[in-house]
C-alpha cells in the first residue's frame, strides 16, 4: 500500500493502522476552505505547514484504503539505489544561528526556540517516492511514516510525534522534546537514556511543550490528564522525553490540533516571539516542515503527526530538514549533533551519509 504511493495520492501509516488515499475530490489550499462538514464517510488529508496562515495541501481524496499496522507486516528493507552527486548544507551557519538565539534567550526575547537547518541532496537521476517511503517503512514500524504532495514535490518522512488524534471522545497527544542521539553500545546508549531522563535543561524544553498544550486543551476538552513526569521512548536514531496526555472532546481532529500548533516543539515560547525569531536566524522557508501531516473524519475522528525527521523529494533532489529546541544552556556543538543525528534516519534510507 505505501510503495504504490504516487503523486497526488497520501500515504499515512500510524500505530493504529495505513491509510491509503488515492484521486481528488476536492483540493483544499488554505485552513478557512475546509468543509464545516463532510459527506459520511469522507476524510480530509495531507498536509498543514509550520506557518498556519501559509497555503496548505489538503485534499477530499477519491478512494480511501485502510490496511493493518506496519508492526504486524513483515518488514521488507529496500534500499533507494541512487547515485549521489552533490549535498548542500551549512553547518556553520547553524551553529551561528543557535548562538544568537542564546543572545535572544538571555535578553529574555524567548525561553525557548527551535531551530532547523536544510540538508539538500542531489542524485544523478529522478528519485521515487514511493522507494523512499517504502526505505523509511522498513525501518520505522512504530512511528508515523507519510507521503504527500507538497505543489512542488513530495513531503516524505517518518516522525515520532503524535500531536493529536482523536477516536470517539478520546483525544491524545504526545509531544516530545529533550533528545540524545542513540549510540551503537548499549551500555552507551542505556547511560545517554538515563543521562536524558535526569537532564533538567532537558526537562525544562520538555515542560515547556506539555504546559502549552495542557493550557490549549483545556478549554476545548471535558477531562484532561497530563502526567507530571516526562518518560523516554526512542527511535532507530534518537532518544526523546515524552509525556503522552490524554482528554475527552466533542471537537474535531483537525479543530483540536489546529488549536495547538505550533507547539514549543517546533516553535518556542512565546510562540510569537520564537516564531520571529525563527524568520530572521534561518535561511530557508520551512514550507511544510515542522507542520502537520494526517487526516480527519466525517465523524470528526483523527490523526495530525508533527511532520519531522522527513523531506521533500523534487526531480533529483532530496531537501531534508532538522531541527532542535534551545533554551538557556544549551550548546551549538551539542545541538548541531542533535540535528545530524536526527537526519540519520532519512539519510540511510536514501542510501547517504551527511558530509562532515
Ligand atoms: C524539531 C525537531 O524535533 C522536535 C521533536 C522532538 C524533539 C525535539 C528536540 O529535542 O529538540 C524537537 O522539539 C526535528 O526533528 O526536526
Amino acid at each position: 500500500m505505501l510503495t504504490g504511493y504516487r503523486r497526488g495520492g497520501f500515504r499515512f501509516a500510524s500505530p493504529a493502522g495505513v491509510l491509503a488515499a488515492d484521486g481528488v475530490v476536492e483540493r483544499i489550499g488554505a485552513l478557512g476552505a475546509v468543509p464545516a462538514a463532510l459527506d459520511a464517510g469522507a476524510l480530509v488529508v495531507g498536509l498543514i505547514p509550520f506557518d498556519p496562515a501559509a497555503a496548505c495541501a489538503l485534499t477530499v481524496p477519491e478512494t480511501v484504503r485502510w490496511g493493518a499496522p506496519l508492526a504486524e507486516l513483515p518488514a521488507a528493507a529496500r534500499p533507494v539505489r541512487a547515485r549521489w552527486v552533490r549535498q548542500e548544507g551549512d553547518p556553520a551557519a547553524y551553529r551561528d544561528g543557535v548562538r544568537s538565539a542564546l543572545a535572544a534567550l538571555a535578553s529574555d526575547e524567548v525561553s525557548k526556540v527551535v531551530l532547523a537547518r536544510e540538508l539538500a541532496l542531489t542524485a544523478d537521476g529522478p528519485l521515487d517516492p514511493g522507494a523512499v517511503l517504502g526505505a523509511l517503512a522498513a525501518r520505522d514500524r512504530d512511528g508515523y511514516v507519510f507521503a504527500a504532495p507538497t505543489g512542488r514535490g513530495d513531503l516524505v518522512g517518518a516522525t515520532p510525534e503524535l500531536l493529536l488524534s482523536r477516536r470517539g471522545d478520546l483525544v491524545v497527544s504526545n509531544p516530545l522534546a529533550g533528545s540524545r542521539p542513540r549510540s551503537a553500545d548499549p551500555a552507551l546508549d542505556r547511560a545517554t537514556a538515563a543521562e536524558l531522563l535526569a537532564s533538567a535543561k532537558d526537562r525544562r524544553e520538555h515542560a515547556y511543550v506539555v504546559s502549552a498544550i495542557a493550557d490549549a486543551l483545556s478549554p476545548l476538552c471535558a477531562t484532561i490528564d497530563v502526567p507530571a513526569e516526562p518518560e523516554l521512548i526512542a527511535t532507530e536514531a534518537m532518544w526523546h522525553l515524552s509525556t503522552r496526555v490524554t482528554a475527552t472532546s466533542e471537537a474535531t481532529a483537525l479543530d483540536l490540533a489546529l488549536a495547538l500548533h505550533p507547539t514549543p516543539a517546533v516553535c518556542g515560547t512565546p510562540a510569537d516571539a520564537a516564531r520571529e525569531l525563527i524568520t530572521r536566524t534561518e535561511t530557508f522557508d520551512r514550507g511544510f516542515y515542522s507542520g502537520l501531516v494526517g487526516w480527519c473524519d466525517s465523524a470528526g475522528d483523527g490523526e495530525w503527526a508533527v511532520a519531522l525527521r522527513c523531506g521533500e523529494i523534487a526531480g533529483d533532489t532530496a531537501r531534508l530538514f532538522a531541527g532542535a529546541g534551545i533554551v538557556a544552556g544549551s550548546d551549538p556543538d551539542a545541538e548541531l549533533a542533535e540535528t545530524s543525528a536526527k537526519f540519520r534516519t532519512f539519510l540511510s534510507a536514501l542510501g547517504a551519509e551527511e558530509n562532515a
